[in-house]
């Protein structure tokens, strides 16, 4: 199963290497503008889930809520720690 790190190196190898047909390069090259919007775009679809939506559906929109939120930090150069220290 994907966990969060487990995701989290998968998508940065991603951002070095850069394979070709992938959505995380082809986001990344979007630029942080792009990325925010995403993350926006998913948090309201977390919303509308959790409030009208079956509770696979929710943890769906979830999961691509911290899908987008990985890249972000990506763009950024954040590493895992740099998050964990908040939290
Ligand atoms: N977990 C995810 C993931 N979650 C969400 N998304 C992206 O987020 C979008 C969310 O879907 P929506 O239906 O809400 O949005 P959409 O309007 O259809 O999508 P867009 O037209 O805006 O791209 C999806 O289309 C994906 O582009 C993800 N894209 C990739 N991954 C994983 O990331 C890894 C690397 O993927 P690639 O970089 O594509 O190889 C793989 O393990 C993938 O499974």
């Amino acid at each position: 199963m994907t966990t969060f790190e487990n995701l989290f190196a998968e998508l940065s190898e991603k951002a070095q290497t850069r394979p070709e047909g992938s959505g995380t390069v082809a986001e990344l090259d979007k630029g942080v503008h792009a990325i925010g919007k995403k993350i926006i775009e998913e948090a309201g679809e977390v919303w509308m889930a959790a409030e009208y939506e079956s509770l696979d559906d929710c943890a769906l929109e979830i999961s691509q809520l911290l899908y987008h939120a990985q890249v972000m930090m990506i763009a950024k150069g954040l590493t895992l720690d740099d998050v964990y220290r908040h939290l």
